[in-house]
């Protein structure tokens, strides 16, 4: 689903933030991306939803070669992707419903869809009732988990979360994580960027650590 061949990626300016990254997430995995602040891994999940290019190496999705994908043609790799972002990235003038229904709306969904599965979006994260709530009437966490509803609203093939659990309690992080294996169970592919020591030490998934931008693969119990 996801293949990285040989991928660094160098900020204009700024220090190398990947390095000669290889690795391949399959179809319906699930796996944690880990590693010290300032590792790589938004750098990482960034690549993936184009949101930044490599500065060599290639990177395919779905079998598809993206390395130099065409900016006209990243909506439609958009499309198949749900990203949670760290700091939420809410449209602050716009309800919590309207928040989620964005992706729904760019594919042009028919609006009784719109509403059923904004709906059934937001009964997953437990906010039904904040539907007509603007974000700033909610909390960190809540607007946390608005973020987690409108990536998964349009069923992407891949889910891509950049320390979705970083402003929940623990109960809700394994709320959250219960949510994210659901995803997975019915194919799913999830790739979660974590720093949370208990959700990595209670979950057997996959785990690929970066460390000052190259990737290893952790093997479990090491
Ligand atoms: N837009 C940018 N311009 C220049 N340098 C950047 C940019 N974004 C990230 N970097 C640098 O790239 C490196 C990797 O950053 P990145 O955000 O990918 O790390 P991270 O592992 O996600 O960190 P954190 O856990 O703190 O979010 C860092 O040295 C960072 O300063």
């Amino acid at each position: 689903m996801i293949r990285f061949q040989q991928v660094s990626k160098a900020y204009r300016g700024g220090r190398q933030a990947l390095q000669k990254v290889d690795f391949h997430l399959g179809k319906g995995e699930m796996a944690f991306l880990t590693g010290h602040s300032g590792a790589g891994k938004s750098t990482l999940l960034k690549l993936i939803a184009a949101v930044e290019r490599p500065s060599d190496g290639r990177i395919f999705f779905n079998d598809h070669d993206i390395t130099r994908i065409d900016s006209h043609q990243i909506p439609f790799l958009r499309r198949h992707i749900g990203m949670i972002f760290q700091d939420h990235r809410l449209l602050m003038d716009r309800t919590v419903f309207d928040n989620v229904a964005l992706p729904l709306q760019i594919a042009q969904s028919p609006a009784g869809d719109v509403k059923r599965r904004v709906s059934a979006a937001l009964d997953k994260v437990g906010l039904l009732d904040k539907a007509q709530c603007l974000p700033i009437q909610l909390s960190g966490g809540e607007q946390q988990r608005v973020g987690i509803a409108r990536a998964v609203v349009n069923k992407p093939l891949v889910v891509l979360a950049d320390e979705p659990t970083g402003n929940l309690d623990a109960d809700l992080s394994q709320q959250m994580m219960g949510l994210f294996a659901e995803f997975n169970r019915v194919g799913v592919s999830v790739l979660m960027a974590t720093h949370d020591t208990s959700l990595l030490s209670r979950h057997s998934y996959r785990r690929l650590e970066l460390h000052q931008g190259s990737l290893r693969e952790v093997t479990y119990g090491a």
